[in-house]
C-alpha cells in the first residue's frame, strides 16, 4: 500500500474547490508506491492524482520537484504537472501534510521489460536529461557517495543479519568508491530512480515517466547506471547484456555519451548498487512494520554488486558493440 494518511470527504471536497477542476466524483487510495500517500480522484473533468508527502519528501525539496516536472513537461517531456489552484499555488496543505495534485498518465508499468522497453528508456532518459539542462533550480543528491557511510552506519553490523559478512563488504566498498568516485563528469538534472515501475508505456510504446521525488543534480552517467541495475538484470540475477546494449543504444541516440562517461560505467554502476542495496538494508532492519508496506530485498542488489564488481569496461554491459 502506499495511503499512510487517510483525508476525510469534506477535506477532499474542500481541496478540490480550491481548483478550476469540476467537482469531484470519486476518491481511491493508490495500493502501488512506498514513500508518499497517493489517490487517484477523478473530477467531472478528469482524473487526476492527489499526492500526500510523507516523512521522507523532504518539504523544502517540494518546490524543485513540482518545478521540475513542470518544467520538463514545458520541454515536451511526457510526466506528470501539477496543477495551479485558483490562487496559482501548487502546494496545499491536506490532512495536515504538504500535498500537491498532479495530472494522470496514461499507461501502464511494465513487469517484465524486454530489451525494446529498455531501449526507450534509455531514448527517454536522454531526453529528460537534455530537457533539465536549462532548469533554473538545483538540488544535491542527498543518495550519493556522501550518504551512504550514514546509510551504513545506521545498518551496522546487523546487516550481516540479512547476509553473512555483508557488512564487511559494505565497508571495504565504501572505501574503494568514496577513494575513486568520479566528480567531474558531466552533471544536470536527473530523476535518480527511473525503475520499471516509475515508467509507464501504452501498448509497446513508452508514455511517460513518473515518481521524481528523488530527482537531483548530478552526473548523467550515474542516472544511467541507475537504470542498468533497474531493467537489465534477469530474475536469476544474471546481467542481459542484450537489454543493456539496447537501453545504452537508445540513450547514445538521443545524447551522446563522451568517452570518460563511458569509462566511468562500472564503477558508477557500482555505485548506483551499493545506493539501493544501503537503502532498502535500512529500511528491511529499520523500515515500518506494516504488514501492508512490504520492503525490497536488499539481497538483489547485493547479487548486482557482484556482477559490477568483475566488471571492467562499458563493454561489459554492451557500449559499443
Ligand atoms: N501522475 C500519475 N498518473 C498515473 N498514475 C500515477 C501518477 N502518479 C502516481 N501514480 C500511481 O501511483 C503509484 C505510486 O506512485 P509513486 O510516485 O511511484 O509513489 P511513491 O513515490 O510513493 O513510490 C504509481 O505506481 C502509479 O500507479
Ligand atoms: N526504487 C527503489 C525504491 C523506491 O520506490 P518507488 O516506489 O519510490 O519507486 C528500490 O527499488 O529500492
Amino acid at each position: 500500500m502506499a495511503v499512510y494518511t487517510d483525508i476525510s470527504d469534506e477535506e477532499l471536497t474542500a481541496l478540490v474547490e480550491r481548483y478550476d477542476i469540476g467537482t469531484l466524483q470519486s476518491a481511491k487510495g493508490i495500493a502501488e508506491g512506498v514513500e508518499n500517500s497517493n489517490f487517484l480522484l477523478h473530477t467531472t473533468v478528469s482524473p487526476f492524482i492527489l499526492t500526500l508527502y510523507e516523512k521522507r519528501t523532504s518539504e523544502n525539496d517540494l518546490p524543485f520537484f513540482l518545478g521540475l516536472m513542470e518544467h520538463l513537461s514545458a520541454r515536451g517531456l511526457s510526466c506528470p504537472v501539477p496543477v495551479h489552484a485558483r490562487d496559482g499555488s501548487v502546494l496545499q496543505r491536506v490532512a495536515g501534510r504538504p500535498a500537491a495534485l498532479v495530472t494522470f498518465l496514461e499507461g501502464m508499468d511494465v513487469k517484465r521489460p524486454r530489451a525494446e522497453h529498455c531501449q526507450q528508456v534509455g531514448m527517454a532518459l536522454a531526453r529528460l536529461h537534455e530537457a533539465g539542462a536549462d532548469f533554473g533550480m538545483t538540488r544535491a543528491n542527498a543518495l550519493s557517495v556522501d550518504g551512504w557511510a550514514p546509510l551504513a552506519a545506521t545498518a551496522g553490523d546487523r546487516a550481516d543479519t540479512v547476509a553473512e559478512g555483508l557488512a564487511a563488504l559494505i565497508a571495504r566498498e565504501l572505501e574503494l568508491l568514496a577513494g575513486s568516485w568520479p566528480k567531474d563528469l558531466p552533471t544536470g538534472v536527473i530523476h535518480a530512480d527511473l525503475f520499471p515501475d516509475n515508467v509507464f508505456f501504452i501498448g509497446a510504446e513508452l508514455s511517460g515517466l513518473i515518481d521524481f521525488y528523488f530527482a537531483c543534480t548530478d552526473a548523467f552517467a550515474y542516472d544511467i547506471a541507475i537504470c542498468l541495475n533497474a531493467w537489465c538484470f534477469e530474475a536469476d540475477d544474471s546481467f542481459n547484456v542484450t537489454k543493456g546494449r539496447a537501453l545504452l543504444a537508445g540513450y547514445n541516440k538521443v545524447r551522446a555519451l563522451e568517452p570518460e562517461e563511458a569509462d566511468a560505467l562500472p564503477l558508477l554502476a557500482r555505485g548506483a548498487a551499493m545506493r539501493f542495496l544501503l537503502t532498502r538494508l535500512v529500511d528491511w532492519l529499520d523500515g515500518p512494520q506494516d504488514a501492508l508496506v512490504k520492503p525490497k530485498d536488499p539481497r538483489e542488489y547485493l547479487k548486482r554488486l557482484r556482477f559490477h564488481q568483475h566488471a571492467v569496461s562499458a563493454a561489459d554491459y554492451g557500449y559499443g558493440g
